[in-house]
């Protein structure tokens, strides 16, 4: 089995594949697209990458790139608590309040935006595309004052020193990552066990149709079809218009789940199955 997930080594999507898949040799790509792609032509069998965050909300690129450039299934999903340190090369670790300037990939920047604010005010702060490849640059380049918001193992594998621990603004700091197929498939077989499963749905309303998002939330709530999320993202066809990612907190059934896109239809919605999935807490 050949998996993909966000790297370099040590990211915190690397840490989901180690929990999920502890046997599995993975291979990194340096941008979420990167690893999509990936399995769209077969490098890959999956994809694990992180599409929403407890701070900062949803990955867009994860959407967008699933919906707009490779329709490919979600077919597992695994959340993971979240914990961001300072890190600094050791030959900088006297002066790490002099730093020049702080990497880390936009959500983990997100995530400790009062720490920065508080601690680290006037310093300016670059995104890269992961937490990890922030440790990577901040290790291959001790002669500039660097610092990078990443995991301890990211710090350990990078050789670099924590100056502050738990950075994050808020605790229960979470993050959902999502198991990609190009296949409507099976999650290959994993030691945990699953706490539950989703159904997650993109649903395109018709136009201007005064009152359809009720409509098509009531599809739902009659049917006692509970959802933990409901999320618009553009369509990007034109200012205004917008598809909703919904994801229903049960398996893909016979009837209910049916029946609620069969009415969503005859209301003139289109709707795409995205995947119906085990959850995982790590
Ligand atoms: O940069 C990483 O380590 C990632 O795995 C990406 C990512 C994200 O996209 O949200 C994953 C978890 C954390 O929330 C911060 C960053």
């Amino acid at each position: 089995m050949k998996i993909g997930f966000l790297g370099p080594r040590a990211t915190f999507t690397d840490l989901a594949v180690r929990h999920l898949f502890p046997s599995v040799e993975a291979t990194p790509f340096m941008t979420i697209p990167e690893c999509i792609d990936a399995v769209e032509d077969g490098t890959c069998d999956f994809a694990l990458v992180p599409i929403e965050n407890a701070l900062e909300g949803s990955v867009n690129i994860t959407l967008d790139y699933l919906i707009h450039e490779a329709p490919q299934y979600i077919i597992g999903e695994a959340t993971a608590p979240i914990q961001q340190h300072l890190m600094v090369h050791p030959e900088n670790e006297q002066q790490w309040k002099q730093t020049e300037l702080v990497l880390s990939h936009s959500h983990a920047l997100a995530q400790c935006h009062k720490f920065l604010h508080r601690e680290m005010k006037g310093i300016v702060s670059e995104r890269m595309t992961s937490t990890a490849a922030a440790a990577q640059y901040v290790n291959e380049h001790p002669e500039k004052n660097l610092a990078a918001i990443a995991n301890s193992l990211a710090a350990e594998e990078y050789g670099l020193s924590i100056v502050q621990a738990d950075i994050h603004d808020y605790d229960h700091n979470h993050t959902r990552f999502v198991v990609l197929s190009k296949e409507k498939q099976a999650l290959p077989q994993t030691t945990l066990a699953s706490n539950g499963f989703k159904t997650t749905l993109v649903v395109t309303l018709p136009s201007d149709r005064t009152g359809a998002l009720h409509q098509v939330l009531s599809a739902f709530s009659w049917r006692n079809l509970n959802l933990s999320k409901i999320e618009s993202r553009p369509t990007k066809t034109g200012l205004g218009n917008y598809f909703f990612i919904i994801d229903i907190e049960q398996q893909m059934d016979d009837v209910l789940i049916p029946g609620a896109i069969a009415e969503l239809e005859a209301l003139g919605c289109s709707v795409k199955v995205l995947g119906s999935y085990p959850s995982f807490r790590l």
